[in-house]
């Protein structure tokens, strides 16, 4: 099964959930990994989908996502960045888009990217 990553800064996780609960047809298709707090909100959501839940963003949980994708164990990233607020592991957000890039996965930041990455993703 596909497996996928999504996170959201503290004020993107209404957007995420609101996007993850707008297209949780085509989400149920797909393995969700996901730093800590953005998945427990997700799960809340939408129970049935088969989302992991890693530690935390600013626990490791981007890092633990960024081996996952130079593992070759993610084939896309939705990342919900907050581009208003200071993050104190912004090393780790930058490490995770860098590794993103990298492998070449498609990578979306916001709810416009995010909506072609999953028209243009199988299952
Ligand atoms: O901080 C994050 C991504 O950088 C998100 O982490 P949480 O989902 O644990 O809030």
């Amino acid at each position: 099964m596909t497996a996928i990553g999504l996170v959201a800064h503290d004020e993107k996780k209404a957007a995420m959930v609101a996007w993850v609960t707008a297209h949780r047809n085509i989400l149920g298709s797909f393995r969700i990994f996901s730093t800590g707090t953005t998945g427990g909100r997700i799960r809340e959501a939408c129970p049935e989908l088969d989302v992991t839940p890693l530690k935390s963003g600013p626990l490791g949980g981007d890092q633990q996502l960024g081996a996952m994708i130079a593992e070759g164990r993610l084939s896309a990233l939705v990342f919900f960045i907050d581009p208003l607020s200071p993050h104190p592991h912004d090393v780790d957000i930058k490490a995770l888009i860098r590794i993103a890039a990298l492998n070449d996965i498609p990578l979306a930041v916001n709810k416009a990217s995010a909506d072609l990455v999953l028209a243009g993703l199988k299952a």
